[in-house]
């Protein structure tokens, strides 16, 4: 009889589900469930409550109605029997973290908690805690913090301890009402299992949790704020466990909630980003995987701990266990296009699209790709959601170069995509440069799923050939094997991930291949785009900082 596993990933505005054949890695079945409430960044659920600049919420029950939605939609469609399925796991963006109380209650879905912003989900781009974020770094530096190294030099504004401090800061009411603050991947976890169990990855990566040394120490905290002394103890846990591992099995709630058999293993929770490394079969050092969606993530193994100047983290078995995995990451890809389509494309261009039976995207792609290289005479900087690595900076924003009146629409638009190009450049660069080899790159997630024009731009400007994941669920197809670990080999699933990665992870035939004279274009823009980027981004010109201040006084 086969055996089954599930994966569920949740992405920035929808979850989904697939339903994979353990022995073959065959994907049988996917569904998806956008979120009722999205991403709120204007208002919460009451319609009245009005969220300051750089907000980005999220309401929790939507990632139970994906698990109430997507799973019973998965066996139904496979037609496999909820006894077959041996195993569960999820993924989640990160880091994007809720105050609970102990028995799992969100404070949000609380009476008296449900009109008060900080009561709700803080998605990973909730850029609002940058203020908390600078002190820390300031704090840190001073003080000589061991471990600002391993996070680049610098903690991100959209990682745990700042936005726990924007908590405390704002609301010290939902502070001191929450007994937990959570990821979203350990939470959702919690309510298949009923137990709380942080994953090693989310602690890792997000909330400055090293496997010999723990968190930073109490002084640190303390010379935050001495109200966050103990924050460790009263808000976090010191008790993390390792990828890989089992947290628990399905509850007979979960059970009713999911329709799956009440105890399915449950594996650790994961981060979208590094679930997908062994879904493309990628259980070595030197190769670079981008999960190309929203955001992009770049992640890859190494053997020793680097110090990377403006990477997000390394994490010994963050995302392979024996290994050191390295983070690094853009906060705006898709979300710069989707911001472009929304702001910036004449309706005639929309009409053209109906017309020709095309997304919007597909036609200005298209457009894109009948103009050579150069020959828009544009330049952007990728920072219009700020620049996560190498910068570290959320404070950062937008910039385009070279318009002129006969600017066309999709040349903005190309130059968008050869900006984000331009910054993973940068990134494979200070891997490079800081003795963490590259030398292999594979894609996964929605762009590189939909867009074969902006990865053949990819190839041309890092001048290597790109492997692309053969599914397009590639986290959730990650989580599925995790499901499958999780089981272990007794239950017909894997004993590691590294065996479940030899048998369902695979990349598609067909790769992208740089084209020699794009290339040699390309090296000339990309000389322009590290001036620029060392320009606005290290101090020399200030400039976005000084808007964003009149800005904010003007408010
Ligand atoms: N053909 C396309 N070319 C470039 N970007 C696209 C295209 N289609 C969608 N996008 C962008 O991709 C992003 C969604 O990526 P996806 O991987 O599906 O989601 P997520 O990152 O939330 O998991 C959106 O920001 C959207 O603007
Ligand atoms: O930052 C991480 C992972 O570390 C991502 O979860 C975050 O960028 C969101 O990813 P998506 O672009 O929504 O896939």
């Amino acid at each position: 009889m086969g055996k089954y596993t599930i994966g569920v990933d949740y992405g920035s505005l929808s979850g989904r589900a697939v339903l994979v054949e353990v022995e073959s890695g065959k994907e049988l079945a996917t569904a998806v469930k956008e979120y009722t409430h999205g991403v709120m960044d204007v208002f919460l659920p009451d319609g009245q409550t009005k969220l300051e600049n750089d907000w980005a919420l999220q309401h929790p029950n939507d990632y139970l109605e994906v698990l109430q939605i997507t799973i019973p939609q998965v066996l139904k469609e496979s037609g496999v029997s909820a006894v077959d399925v041996i195993g569960v796991a999820i993924d989640f963006t990160a880091c994007t973290v809720l105050p609970i109380k102990d028995d799992g209650t969100p404070l949000c879905m609380m009476d008296q908690f449900s009109n008060h912003p900080h009561s709700y989900v803080k998605l990973w781009k909730h850029h609002a805690a940058q203020d908390e974020a600078n002190r820390l770094n300031e704090i840190a530096e001073e003080r000589g913090e061991d471990f600002l190294k391993r996070y680049g030099g610098k903690i991100s504004s959209e990682w745990m301890i700042p936005k726990v401090w924007q908590i405390l800061n704002e609301a010290p009411e939902i502070y001191e009402a929450a007994d937990q603050i959570v990821e979203a991947t350990d939470w959702v976890t919690s309510q298949l299992t009923g137990e709380i169990r942080r994953s090693s990855c989310t602690a890792g990566y997000k909330a400055i949790w090293h496997k010999q040394d723990g968190y930073p120490s109490k002084g640190f905290f303390k010379a935050l704020d001495p109200r966050l002394e103990n924050v460790v103890e009263e808000k976090l846990t010191n008790e993390i466990f390792s990828i890989g591992l089992k947290a628990g099995e399905i509850t007979e709630k979960a059970a009713e909630l999911t329709g799956l058999n009440p105890g399915t293993a449950v594996g650790i929770a994961n981060v979208d980003a590094h679930v997908s490394v062994p879904a493309v079969g990628i259980t070595e050092p030197g190769k670079l995987l981008m999960i190309m969606g929203t955001s992009t993530c770049h992640v890859l193994l190494g053997e020793e701990e680097k110090i990377v100047p403006g990477m997000c983290g390394v994490v010994e078995d963050g995302v392979i266990p024996g290994y050191m995995g390295y983070e690094a990451g853009q906060s705006c890809v898709g979300d710069h296009f989707e911001w472009f389509i929304d702001n910036c494309v004449p309706a005639s261009y929309y009409q053209e699209a109906e017309e020709s039976n095309m997304n919007i995207h597909e036609l200005l792609t298209e457009k894109a790709s009948r103009l050579q290289v150069g020959e828009s005479g544009l330049l952007a900087l990728d920072w219009w959601n700020g620049n996560r690595s190498t910068l570290v900076d959320a404070d950062l924003t937008g910039v385009l170069i070279g318009a002129t009146l006969l600017t066309k629409t999709e040349e903005i638009y190309r130059a968008l995509i050869e900006a984000t190009a331009y910054g993973t450049r940068m990134i494979i660069e200070a891997f490079r440069n800081n003795g963490v080899p590259v030398n292999e790159v594979y894609a996964c997630g929605g762009i590189a799923e939909k867009n074969s024009f902006m990865m053949q731009i990819y190839s041309d400007v890092i001048n290597m050939e790109i492997k692309i994941s053969e599914s397009s669920q590639t986290p959730a197809l990650g989580s599925a094997m995790f499901g499958a670990v999780a089981a272990g080999k007794d239950r017909g699933g894997y004993d590691s991930i590294t065996d479940a990665a030899k048998v369902m992870g695979r990349v598609k035939d067909d790769t992208y291949m740089p084209i020699n004279d794009n290339a040699k274009v390309y090296e000339q823009l990309y000389a322009e785009y590290e001036k620029l980027y060392d320009y606005f981004g290290r101090g020399e010109n200030n400039v976005m900082k000084t808007l964003k201040n009149i800005k904010k006084n003007m408010l």
